[in-house]
């Protein structure tokens, strides 16, 4: 595997690359074979997407040998967060990974579990935290051995330069919830101001997390997050609250955006 680092930090395990073809060849590795494992030890494979440039940087999927070795068909993908616009806009995340990804390889319809687009965000939040509770009784979603979270097999998410995850924002009161799944806002800093996000115990409940980041201008921010001195002055970063209980976190960086890290 062509890395130019791979090392624990308290944080999870670093996975720094020379460029970007590097990272994407990992990314897709990594997915890959969690998806065998997954669905060899399951029979299914329950993911979560966020939007942005993560998309993008999972397209090796779509190609050889992903495209035939993965066992798309026993794929239920989510989406950690969402933009609540209609389905076929352009700001829509559902949009991006389908175009993207998901139109290229034989996932089933009906396991790309998308937001109701015909709902207010809160209802939109409301509905899609019900459709996750089916699915955790049908075992779809594993349910977590400690709380009452989902577990699902795999979330991936991006960081904004905040510091930014899902659609969790840095001082923002949704960082504290703690008893519903999926919640919302109507004040984004990042447009568009509208948003449903998976709150931080459900992402933090996953059986495993890759955080994806890329260029030079998240290298400021990923100190802060993963630099132990600069620590304690940055506690409400959103990345920096993604702390798995039992699962395993790894983060994706290119040598750009890890260019600040000290240790
Ligand atoms: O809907 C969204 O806005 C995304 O889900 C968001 O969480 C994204 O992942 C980060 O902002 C990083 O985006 P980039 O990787 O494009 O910088």
């Amino acid at each position: 595997m062509a890395l130019s680092g791979v090392s624990p930090n308290r944080r999870g395990d670093l996975r720094i690359h020379e460029n970007l073809d590097e990272l994407k060849t990992d990314l897709a590795d990594y997915i890959a074979e969690l998806s065998e494992v997954t669905v060899k030890d399951r029979g299914v494979f329950s993911v979560a997407l966020s939007g942005g440039s993560l998309i993008s940087l999972m397209g090796k999927l779509c190609e050889a040998p992903y495209s035939k070795t993965v066992d798309w068909a026993k794929w239920h993908i989510f989406w950690a967060d969402e933009r609540v616009v209609a389905k076929t806009h352009p700001d829509s995340n559902y949009k991006l990974a389908k175009d993207g990804l998901f139109s290229k390889v034989p996932v089933i319809p009906s396991h790309m579990h998308s937001i109701n687009d015909n709902l207010s965000s809160e209802e939109a939040a409301n509905d899609y935290e019900f459709v996750i509770r089916q699915l955790v009784k049908t075992r779809v979603i594993s349910a977590s051995e400690v709380n009452d979270c989902p577990k699902f097999d795999l979330i991936l998410l991006g960081v904004g330069p905040d510091g930014q995850v899902a659609s969790l924002f840095p001082e923002h009161p949704i960082l504290n919830e703690k008893d519903e799944w999926v919640t919302f806002i109507t004040n984004s800093p990042k447009p568009p101001p509208e948003r449903i996000t998976f709150t931080l115990p459900v992402i933090n409940s996953a059986s495993n997390i890759a955080v994806v980041a890329t260029g030079e201008a998240k290298a400021e921010v990923l100190r802060s997050i993963l630099d132990d001195d600069v620590g304690p002055n940055c506690p409400s970063l959103p990345a920096k609250m993604v702390q798995p209980g039992s699962g395993k976190l790894v983060w994706f960086l290119d040598k750009d955006a890890a260019s600040k890290l000290q240790g």
